[in-house]
């Protein structure tokens, strides 16, 4: 009997930052095989990046951005994970998911192998519950529901945008959490799936992520990061919290827990404390920033909301450092690009731009 079509076959682009082989892809192969990959090769683009046989792929390098988004190219990191996001800018499809190269599949405690790619789908396709917090977590779940107390008038929920997935062995902790537990590994799985409630930020990790391109696509911009910048580390992050001040606004939802994949490198935490430590204490600064920011009622759109959020952060941030400054003026350039590489009702199939 033919195996089922894996959900969203064609609407789904798996999106992977490189500076490797990519040899990782065989232990996901069962899995993501079916899709189409785009590979977001950072640093020499005169290495060869060797992909498994048999995957379906398009290959962008640093001279291909450059080629494609010309002066603009400036706002996409170079030497650094946040080269990611211009994998989201020149897909097509609905859905992305992205990960790292040294993540592999993980096992839940029965011991069966854990699709990441196919629990982030159905965290996407099911509702979010921002606006009330529901105790037995994930109510749409086989064997879970809505429980007593909470209101019926809220149980359809709100389309979720960002699906957030964890990682057993190495935990995405800081450099200063690194250098003083080096052999902490994470063992715990958790069975839980939260929607994060609206008003709340939280640190969003790069590395198991899944958002649909459409309902947030142009906020998902990571962080100008990498050679030449003052903080790394913190792409993902500036990313998670400007998503979620706009999801917050256009009543989306963001959801975090399942599913897990095995993190198998711990990044050098000496390496780490450097890219890290401006951010370690900007973001003191940072984060009640973003806890205060107000989009107007005229930010109907994902592109409004991130134009408003990029001129709060130039008129606001800046005094802390003059890199919030070029930050912003990046997220405006990201969003000029996004707009030119996809001009509205772009089409669904794989592309190279
Ligand atoms: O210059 C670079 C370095 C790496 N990459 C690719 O990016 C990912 C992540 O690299 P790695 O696993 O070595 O680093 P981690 O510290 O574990 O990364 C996680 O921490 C955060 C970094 O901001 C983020 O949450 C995770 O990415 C791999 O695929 C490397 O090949 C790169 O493109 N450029
Ligand atoms: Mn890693």
């Amino acid at each position: 009997m033919a195996s089922p079509t894996p959900l969203l076959k064609d609407e789904l682009d798996i999106v992977i930052p490189t500076i490797r082989n990519l040899d990782f892809l065989e232990m996901w192969r069962p899995f993501f095989e079916p899709y189409h990959l785009i590979i977001v090769q950072d640093g020499d683009p005169a290495k060869t990046i060797k992909v498994p046989e048999g995957f379906d792929y398009e290959l962008y390098n640093r001279n291909d951005i450059n080629r494609i988004l010309g002066p603009k190219a400036n706002c996409i990191s170079f030497k650094d994970s946040a080269c990611r996001c211009f994998g989201y800018m020149v897909s097509k499809k609905k859905y992305i998911y992205t990960i790292d190269d040294d993540c592999f599949v993980a096992n839940d405690p029965s011991g069966k192998q854990i699709n990441a790619l196919e629990q982030h789908i159905k965290n996407l396709l099911c509702p979010s519950t921002p606006f009330f917090f529901n105790t037995l977590y994930e109510p749409y779940r086989e064997g879970a529901d809505f429980v007593r107390g909470y209101p019926f008038s809220l149980r359809e929920g709100v389309p979720t945008a960002v699906s957030h997935g964890l990682w057993l062995n190495i935990p995405d902790y800081d450099a200063p959490t690194q250098l003083v537990k080096p052999l902490e590994r994470n063992t715990r799985y958790v069975d839980a799936i939260l929607t994060i409630p609206k008003g709340t930020l939280f640190p969003m990790c790069g590395m198991n992520l899944a958002f649909d391109r459409e309902l947030i696509g142009p906020a998902m911009y990571f962080g100008l990061m990498g050679d030449g910048q003052p903080i790394g580390r913190y792409d993902d992050m500036w990313a998670g919290w400007c998503i979620k001040v706009i999801c917050d606004h256009l009543g989306l939802g963001v959801k975090t827990g399942l599913p897990y994949i095995f993190h198998s490198k711990a990044s050098n935490p000496f390496v780490n404390l450097r890219k890290e430590y401006k951010g370690i204490f900007w973001q003191e600064d940072i984060i009640p920033f973003f806890q205060n920011v107000v989009l107007s009622k005229e930010a109907t759109t994902v592109q409004k909301c991130y134009l408003e959020l990029a001129k709060e952060v130039k008129d606001k941030l800046s005094k802390i450092d003059p890199y919030f400054d070029k930050l912003a003026d990046a997220m405006v350039t990201w969003i000029e690009s996004w707009d030119e590489l996809n001009p509205a009702g772009a089409s669904a199939a794989n592309g190279k731009a």
